[in-house]
């Protein structure tokens, strides 16, 4: 089955249910809060009672995918019944897995997330370019190949990012800003959205010196625990907000184990954020 691009998935689901993406992070502190074990057990319970919470009304969810894989195969397996969960509710999953390597170990990373055989196949990958935009080939290319989308790691929410990412190169250009004219070049010409990503965090105030025109959807984290709010979004992306995915995941998963109380957070998040890009 082929399947429409990533952007345009996207951009129908965004309009149907909100831009809001929520994590699926199963921090340690959270499954002790939520009065679950530490083990492959309370990880399982923890992602299945997010997904039974918010599957139906949220458009994108991001599992986490460092979490799972601290429990080794079995931590895995219980990340790919959340892929399976996730899709059968009608959402979409970024798996945020941040790969990045040489073109031929990339070409690996790619088969396991966005080759349609894989039980992780996802609707979209996050990447690392710092080995270079080029060695994402592969994975622009199977992507492409297979109706999946990329989140490029452009401007980060974490202020370690600033001293790769705003450095200047030989031509005056920044990093960052090189990664996203790399991503408007993929995605020239793609209606309504193009399906290669960039994240650019909510935390990180006026971003009015970056183009953020990149024809693409812009993943942003940093709502909630690291502080940004849904506010502030016009505020860092100007015109761009129309095509921002703001992510929150604590802020949403420190409401539960409860599940009404998950949905009702996750739908505050949701409403706010209609308020502040309306
Ligand atoms: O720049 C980035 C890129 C990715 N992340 C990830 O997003 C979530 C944020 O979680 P919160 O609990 O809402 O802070 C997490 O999975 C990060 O690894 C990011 O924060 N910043």
């Amino acid at each position: 089955m082929t399947l429409e691009p990533f952007g345009a998935r996207l951009r129908r689901a965004m309009d149907e249910r909100g831009p809001l993406c929520v994590g699926i992070d199963p921090h340690a502190a959270l499954l002790e809060s939520w009065g679950l074990p530490d083990t492959v057990e309370g990880l399982e319970r923890f992602s299945r009672t997010v997904v039974e919470a918010l599957g139906g009304n949220v458009a994108v969810f991001k599992p986490q995918s460092a979490f799972f894989e601290r429990f080794g195969s079995r931590g895995v397996a219980v990340l790919e019944r959340s892929v399976a969960d996730v899709r059968a509710a009608g959402g979409l999953v970024v798996m945020d897995a941040k790969r990045g390597d040489i073109g031929s170990t990339m070409a690996a990373y790619a088969e396991t997330f966005l080759s349609k055989d894989s039980p992780l196949f996802s609707d979209a990958l996050t990447v690392s370019p710092y080995l270079g935009y080029g060695s994402l080939k592969p994975a622009v290319d199977l992507a492409r190949e297979n109706g999946a989308g990329l989140f490029v790691l452009a401007l980060t929410s974490n202020p370690e990012g600033a001293e790769v990412q705003h450095a200047l190169r030989a031509d005056g250009r920044s990093v960052g800003a090189t990664m996203l004219a790399h991503l408007a070049e993929e995605n020239a010409g793609a209606e309504p959205l193009g399906s290669f990503g960039a994240v650019v965090g909510a935390t990180l105030g006026d971003l009015s010196s970056y183009d953020l025109n990149i024809n693409g959807p812009l993943l942003a984290p940093g709502i909630g625990a690291q502080g940004a709010t849904p506010a502030d979004l016009p505020g860092v992306f100007g015109a761009a907000v129309r095509n921002v995915v703001p992510n929150v995941s604590r802020g949403v998963l420190r409401h539960g184990p409860d599940v009404a109380a998950l949905r009702d957070s996750a739908e505050r998040f949701a409403d706010e954020v209609r308020a502040a890009v309306a």
